[in-house]
């Protein structure tokens, strides 16, 4: 079989919606605009920008809840658009699992958290009995939740991050293999964040779990993120290992995210925060102009070219 580097590959994906409001004139709206990312098995790619910048279309269409208007999405080298087969799309859905900001909604109230774990392995891997039962707890305790007081429960009786690391425990129940992490961390309270987010980064190292992981929060990339993608207005304007990015950030439009970081370890020094803020209107419109060029301004480190401010 055919060894692929890469678990997923974006290449010039694009995605217009075509707006036709009750009020006002038919527009579009360009969401995504000529992305093209990729992601190593096992790694996590995580990309960020501020509301609206297209990062949970981009989420989407990776989960195949719509068609690009172009480009591709390729899984393992195939192209997820060119999956016919309900067998070839059902393994997909299984492979690729997202996981919500809102752990709550994904769950259901009046089920606990046992039915919720049974369900995908009943259905997907078949198991039946006392196989189904040692399962559930491999899973439960695969999240760091204790099966004893955890299983019997229902979603209410859990805390944010309890009912999200359910959700994490779902998704390694049907066995994903790339979970699509929008914003999973940010309705919990500041001080369970980072323990969620350390647990994905183990489910990344210790199970080979992929992650795309979507945030507006620049500062949480580093703690699970091998690459990073900064994201405007449906652009990539930056990307690379998070090192590289964060420590040495080109574009003003990373510049602008990392100044509004409260994390005195990860923000600008001397000369940058303060201005950039000041900047930001200046600052959005520059990252807003769509530029095919693209530096590399050190091995493993990319800028999309700017004028300057
Ligand atoms: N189904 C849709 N129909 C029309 N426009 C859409 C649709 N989905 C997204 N958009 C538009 O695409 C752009 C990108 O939206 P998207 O939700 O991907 O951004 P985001 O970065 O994830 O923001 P947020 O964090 O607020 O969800 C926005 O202008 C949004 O209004």
């Amino acid at each position: 079989m055919q060894q692929v580097s890469e678990l997923l590959r974006i290449e010039g994906a694009t995605k217009i919606f075509h707006m036709k409001p009750m009020l006002g004139a038919a527009h579009e709206v360009v969401a995504l605009n000529n992305i093209s990312l990729s992601i190593r098995p096992g790694k996590a790619l995580a990309v960020v920008g501020e509301s609206g910048s297209g990062k949970s279309t981009l989420g989407r269409a990776v989960a195949r809840l719509f068609q690009l208007s172009s480009g591709t999405i390729a899984f393992k080298g195939r192209d997820i658009a060119g999956m016919r087969s309900h067998a070839e799309k059902l393994d997909y859905l299984r492979s690729v699992q997202m996981v919500f900001q809102d752990p709550f909604s994904a769950l259901n109230p009046a089920h606990t958290i046992r039915h919720h774990l049974e369900r995908p392995l009943m259905l997907h891997r078949k198991l039946r009995g006392e196989a189904l039962d040692s399962a559930v707890q491999e899973v439960c305790s695969d999240v760091e939740l204790d099966p004893a007081v955890t299983l019997e429960k229902y979603p209410h009786e859990l805390s944010g991050g309890q009912r999200q690391r359910v959700n994490l425990a779902r998704a390694l129940a049907v066995g994903a293999e790339l979970i699509i992490a929008d914003e999973p961390t940010s309705m919990l309270d500041v001080s369970i964040r980072r323990s969620v987010l350390d647990l994905m980064r183990r489910m990344k190292e210790t199970r080979s779990i992929t992650f795309l992981y979507i945030t507006h929060d620049i500062a949480t990339a580093q703690f699970i993120a091998d690459d990073i993608a900064i994201m405007y207005a449906g652009q990539v304007v930056e990307w690379g290992t998070p090192n590289l990015v964060i420590s040495n950030p080109q574009h003003p439009y990373t510049k602008l995210l990392l100044s509004a970081v409260p994390d005195p370890a990860i923000k600008l020094d001397g000369t940058g925060a303060k201005s950039f803020a000041s900047e930001a209107q200046a600052v959005r419109a520059l990252a807003r102009k769509a530029s095919p060029e693209v530096m590399e301004v050190q091995p493993g480190h990319f800028v999309r070219k700017f004028d300057p401010i």
